[in-house]
């Protein structure tokens, strides 16, 4: 005899920002071509209401995450659905990362209504939430203005139109998914604007307690082996730089066969001063790569970009 717990649909928590409901239909799509039925929860973080301060200020752990973990906790739902980007370096001790989807392509763009617009002619306002961005920006074009930027992409992209800012830097994956191609005016290179941890992948995250044959069925139907080794070394590098989205750091990995290899750094607010590390491993050592690669970078200098940031945001 069946059980309830493996018949009865899969519950999908996810914020409501189209961009979450769009991860979260795709991630709904995938089950249902596994046979599995899905119900879909929608729930409002606090990354979604204060929108009048930047991620940075409002310690920006788990600020899209922490309500869809509560209701992972209180049954509520049995998988959170986030943008892998979007999900702290270390998670609660009683939840699991289940799975990592198909990664889109991982590079930023600008988006401006001037389809000729170019970053760094003449005097221009770009608007970005991400200090990341700011401060690369801020090294390879330092006559930008930057302006702070928050909310969902149709908010972003409202106050582009009000003309609050000459352009604005997001990431293609998102534009992407909201079919927003034809505003791209530039796709940025991967090697000045490395992106964030996780950027372009989609995360599944489960309790620990969700039952072994449920674990099972849903990392067969929604995670993606290569994308998840990549993001295993990129987020072992977070942790060990205890990151979070409020340091500009930076990490992309990707797979070729078995090798793996792992760019990664962090660059100070002012854009003065980067550290960039890259190496290679053997796929098996993701994480340990990871971890290795966050020393490198600290010991080059990255202890003290990471000190000064600290010491101005306190
Ligand atoms: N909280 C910001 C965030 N988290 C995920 C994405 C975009 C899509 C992705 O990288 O998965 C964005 C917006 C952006 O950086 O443009």
């Amino acid at each position: 005899m069946e059980t309830a717990s493996t018949t009865s649909p899969i519950r999908i928590a996810t914020r409501g920002s189209r961009l979450a409901l769009w991860q979260a239909h795709h991630v709904a799509d995938a089950l249902r071509a596994n046979g599995m039925e899905v119900e879909m929860v929608i729930i409002t973080t606090k990354g979604d209401l204060v929108l009048d301060k930047s991620l940075d200020k409002i310690g920006a752990k788990g600020v899209f995450t922490e309500e869809l973990e509560e209701s992972l906790r209180n049954g509520t739902s049995d998988i959170a659905v986030h943008s892998a980007k979007d999900v702290q370096s270390t998670i609660p001790e009683d939840l699991e990362l289940l799975a990592f989807m198909e990664r889109e392509k991982v590079h930023d763009v600008v988006i401006s209504f001037d389809p000729l617009f170019k970053l760094g002619e003449g005097q221009q306002v770009i608007g970005t939430s991400s200090t990341r961005r700011r401060s690369i920006l801020k090294r390879f074009y330092p006559n930008v203005i930057t302006a702070e930027c928050r909310g969902n992409l149709q908010t972003r992209i409202q106050k582009l139109k009000d003309g609050q800012y000459d352009a604005i830097l997001l990431a293609y994956a998102g534009v992407a998914r909201m079919q927003y191609d034809h505003m791209i005016a530039q796709h940025l290179p991967l090697d000045t604007f490395i992106p964030a941890a996780g950027q372009g992948s989609i995360a599944i995250e489960c309790a620990k307690t969700l039952p072994l044959e449920r674990k099972l069925a849903l990392k067969l139907a929604l995670d993606h082996k290569p994308t998840h080794l990549c993001l295993l070394a990129e987020r072992a590098y977070l942790r060990t730089m205890e990151g979070g989205c409020s340091i500009p750091t930076f990490a992309l990995a990707t797979l070729a066969g078995e090798e793996l290899t792992l760019k990664a750094g962090i660059i100070s607010l002012d854009g003065k001063h980067l550290i960039l590390e890259e190496t290679t491993a053997a796929s098996g050592q993701a994480e340990a790569m990871g971890e290795q690669l966050a020393h490198a970078v600290l010991s080059q200098g990255g202890d003290r970009i990471l000190q000064s940031i600290k010491a101005e945001k306190s």
